[in-house]
């Protein structure tokens, strides 16, 4: 039996962000592999027109979740969904659920953050820095915690080439930051952002960093892990390969990319393309709280969840792999036939942008406007460029990231839990395979 599978067996956890994409798998595997925890807590933040029970019952009734439900049908009796709001002090939680949490959480993931490369600095400060530093705080007083888990980004120091699993201070503090906060309006700190994160490409980068020097100076005595996970992909095997259900990183470019709208992008061949699979993440994750829980390491442990260390898979060839997955099973209805180069330049870039981007839209919406429907191409190609302007620095540079820390992990595991619980390292001896399974999800979950 897996040993971490039976550590999370009569537990009760507490996970933030359940609803977005690394969130769900968690809770999946989790439900899947852990049958007889005690409960799962999800802090879901109402949305309208959907009651609380309304938007677990729909991520339950995802694909995602079959295996889990063939083999445990009363699964939505495992979780307990929670009215909150983490821009919200104390969340916005009512008093019960928070004496619940509070008397019989065991674990924490905290997942929950904005992924925006474009949030407004406020608004990434509130959810990335400031909801961390209040989940600490709650932590603080759960006596029966054993374990919080905090989510990070690989890129939360990407102002550096080389990165060791520490924590790097960031020029300001936080607590400064917060403060600065409170009483600047949004148009003086839209004005100060750019000086603010100085070397870091967007507020998502700067703040996951800011978020991590607070768990440093807050984290007090609770026994803590950061996960640093690279660029998170579609599943590799577990629940089944090739699931996701975003647009985020590369796979709002491979549809793109698939349907015939991107056909150049400004990226270095050569740069690592550092894409890890969702359920290494997770696997990584679940290993990290129960070696945390159960051997209680001196200092907070950082895990980096990357491939590039140990295999690197370079943008060119997951061109070459994305372009011939789309030969062999092509999109319907595709605009143009699949075919994208990388230019490195940013003259060259804006050539191409030109005459493959912009050109070809406005003659289409031309087409659209003479047969007497809307034009839409030239809109949805500004969109692309936008992105595709803010991935840039990501496809430009290649980073080192070291993994001693995961390496330790796996040889700790039981010999049933490095048989069944593909980490990181290993994910680079599997990187082709897990490229192809890239582009498997775009056509099935997303390409409508
Ligand atoms: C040979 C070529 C091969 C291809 C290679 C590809 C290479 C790509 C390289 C990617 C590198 C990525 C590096 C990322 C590194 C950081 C990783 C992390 O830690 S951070 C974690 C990662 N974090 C991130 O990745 C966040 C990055 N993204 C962002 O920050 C924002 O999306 C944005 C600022 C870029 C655009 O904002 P904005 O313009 O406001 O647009 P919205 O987003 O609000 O979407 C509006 C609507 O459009 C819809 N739609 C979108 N895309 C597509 C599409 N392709 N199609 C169709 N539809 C699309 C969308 O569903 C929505 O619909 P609806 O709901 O309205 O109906
Ligand atoms: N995806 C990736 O490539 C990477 C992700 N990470 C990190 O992993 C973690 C999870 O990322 P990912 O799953 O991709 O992100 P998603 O955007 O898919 O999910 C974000 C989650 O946070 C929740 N959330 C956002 N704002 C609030 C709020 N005010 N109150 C309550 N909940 C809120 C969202 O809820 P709702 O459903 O209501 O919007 C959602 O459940 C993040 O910490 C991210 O930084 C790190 C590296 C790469």
């Amino acid at each position: 039996m897996s040993m971490i599978a039976a550590f999370y067996g009569n537990k009760s956890i507490l996970i933030t962000g359940a609803t977005g994409f690394l969130g769900k798998v968690l809770m999946e595997k989790l439900l899947r592999t852990s049958p007889h925890l005690k409960v799962i807590y999800i802090l879901v933040r109402p949305k309208a027109g959907q009651t609380l029970q309304q938007r677990v019952f729909q991520i339950l009734d995802s694909k995602l979740f079959e295996k889990v439900k063939e083999s445990c049908p009363n699964v939505h009796e495992k979780i307990r969904p929670i009215s909150a709001d983490l821009d919200q002090r104390d969340f916005a939680m009512g008093k019960e659920d928070m004496q619940e949490l509070l008397a019989s959480t065991n674990i924490i993931f905290h997942c929950a953050a904005t992924v925006r490369f474009d949030a407004h600095l406020r608004n990434a400060v509130q959810l990335n820095v400031i909801a961390t530093q209040q989940l600490l705080v709650m932590a603080s007083q759960m006596p029966k915690l054993e374990a919080f888990i905090h989510f990070s980004t690989a890129f939360s120091n990407c102002n550096l080439n080389q990165i060791d699993e520490v924590i790097y201070p960031c020029p300001v503090e936080p607590r400064k930051i917060i403060d600065s906060m409170e009483w600047l309006d949004d148009t003086i700190i839209e004005e100060i952002t750019p000086k603010l994160i100085r070397d870091w490409p967007n507020t998502y980068t700067y703040t996951k960093a800011l978020g991590e020097m607070v768990i440093q100076q807050e984290g007090g005595n609770l026994n803590i892990a950061i996960i640093r996970p690279s660029i998170v992909g579609p599943s590799w095997q577990e629940p089944f390969p090739g699931w996701v259900d975003n647009l985020n990183g590369p796979s709002g470019m491979i549809i793109a990319t698939g349907k015939g709208f991107l056909r150049s992008i400004r990226a270095t061949p050569m740069a690592v393309a550092d894409l890890i699979p969702v359920d290494m993440v997770v696997n990584l994750t679940l290993a990290a709280g129960w070696y945390t829980a159960v051997h209680r390491p001196k200092s907070l442990l950082i895990y980096h969840s990357t491939t590039g260390g140990l295999n690197p898979c370079k943008w060119s060839e997951m061109g070459l792999q994305v372009l011939a997955s789309f030969k062999k099973i092509p999109f319907e209805k595709a605009f143009r036939r699949p075919n994208a180069n990388f230019t490195t330049n940013s003259l060259s870039a804006q050539y191409w942008n030109a005459v493959t981007h912009r050109a070809p839209a406005i003659v289409y919406d031309c087409y659209l406007v003479l047969t007497g429907r809307k034009p839409r191409m030239m809109k949805l190609m500004t969109r692309l460029l936008k992105t595709i302007s803010m991935l840039e620095y990501f496809t430009n540079r290649s980073w080192e990231w070291t993994s001693a820390n995961s390496e330790m992990l796996r040889s700790e595991m039981s010999p049933e839990d490095q048989r069944v619980t593909v980490l990181t390292t290993q994910a680079a001896r599997n990187r082709m395979d897990c490229i192809s399974r890239y582009c498997l999800p775009l056509r099935k979950s997303l390409a409508g």
